[in-house]
């Protein structure tokens, strides 16, 4: 019997880029044996609605957008008792999620590993109710992703994200929070926030570090506090431009389970979308709860690896 698999796209991602590459991509699934069933989504939350509804009568689930669409298919996945494994091809802006997690760029390679790669087992996350694959974030930069000219990204990479950022923080919105974690409690005004299971967000690689283990059920936190002066604003950027984290001004750590109180409703995004406001949010991480498939002998650092994940534990303040 032939294997079945659902193939969900968003067809307006990355500009439509997907458009004419479809009759390829289709070929590449039917030649691996696949009868598949396409399904084109028509706007926000689509995605999860037929991953939720009909997912568990396909062997495979693949999907093609931008991070947008693969947080959609993740958190349709996520509800089902059986889990199928996700392929995912990338066509949106930014593909944060395939630069870190051994996917490649082109769309028709893509698609081979959607159809003939490993399975590997990554963390996912939630905030209250809502699941994210990889980051979630409030505060300070999160609009930048969407408001960064896409040629700008490309070119200048980092810096421009970072000077974007930078240039908003006179003007940035400050929240009181109470953040709890492991027996931990920290009291403080935050500009930024950010839970993330990637070594790349907004486009560039290295802002949390390059060794992030994507499978160890923990996250990585850095919470930025609200610069009181320009000496600590400067500090603040030096930080995030040298990734020495020896300031006060960031806290950064690694947990599976965090709440935060804020006194107001605070704006989060979950995977680069909106993700919702909340004054309060309980923060979980599913080890390794979702299969995607990913390029066949593709070293990733896993925690089977324990030497390496010493290493990285000891250098954890190390963004
Ligand atoms: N037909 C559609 N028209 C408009 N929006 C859609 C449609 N289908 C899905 N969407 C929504 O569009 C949002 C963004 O989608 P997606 O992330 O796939 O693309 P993108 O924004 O171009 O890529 P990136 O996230 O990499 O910038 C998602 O929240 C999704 O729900």
């Amino acid at each position: 019997m032939k294997k079945k698999m659902l193939f969900v796209y968003n067809p307006n991602a990355g500009k439509g880029k997907i458009k004419t590459r479809l009759s390829d991509i289709v070929e590449i699934f039917v030649k691996a044996d696949y009868e598949v069933t396409i399904y084109a989504t028509r706007g926000k939350q689509d995605a999860t609605r037929i991953v939720k509804n009909s997912a568990k009568e396909y062997d495979l689930i693949v999907c093609s957008g931008g991070d947008g669409t693969l947080n959609e298919v993740t958190a349709g996945v996520m509800t089902l008792e059986k889990r199928p494994e996700i392929g995912y091809l990338p066509a949106g802006t930014t593909n944060d999620f395939a630069a870190s997690h051994k996917i490649p760029k082109n769309i028709l390679r893509a698609a081979e590993v959607a159809v003939n790669g490993e399975p590997y087992y990554y963390d996912v996350g939630s905030v209250n109710d809502e699941f994210f694959a990889y980051v979630a974030a409030f505060g300070a930069f999160t609009e930048v992703s969407y408001e960064t000219p896409q040629t700008i990204k490309n070119t200048l990479g980092r810096v421009a994200y970072l000077l974007e950022g930078m240039k908003r923080l006179p003007s940035l919105k400050s929240y009181k929070m109470i953040v709890k974690y492991d027996d931990k409690v920290i009291e403080e005004e935050f500009i930024f926030g950010m839970i993330t299971n990637s070594s790349s967000v907004g486009g560039f690689k290295g802002f949390i570090g390059k060794e992030i283990l994507l499978d160890d059920g923990l996250f990585e936190i850095c919470l930025i506090k609200v610069p009181k002066n320009p000496i600590e604003l400067q500090a603040i950027i030096n930080t995030l431009i040298t990734k020495d984290t020896s300031t006060n001004l960031i806290y950064s750590f690694r947990t599976n389970r965090m709440s935060i109180e804020a006194k107001e409703e605070v704006p989060w995004t979950l995977d680069g979308e909106f993700g919702g406001n909340f004054s309060q949010v309980d923060i979980k991480i599913y080890k390794q709860a979702i299969a995607y498939r990913i390029e066949p002998k593709k070293a990733l650092i896993s925690t089977k690896n324990t030497e390496v994940k010493a290493a990285l534990i000891d250098n954890k303040m190390k963004m």
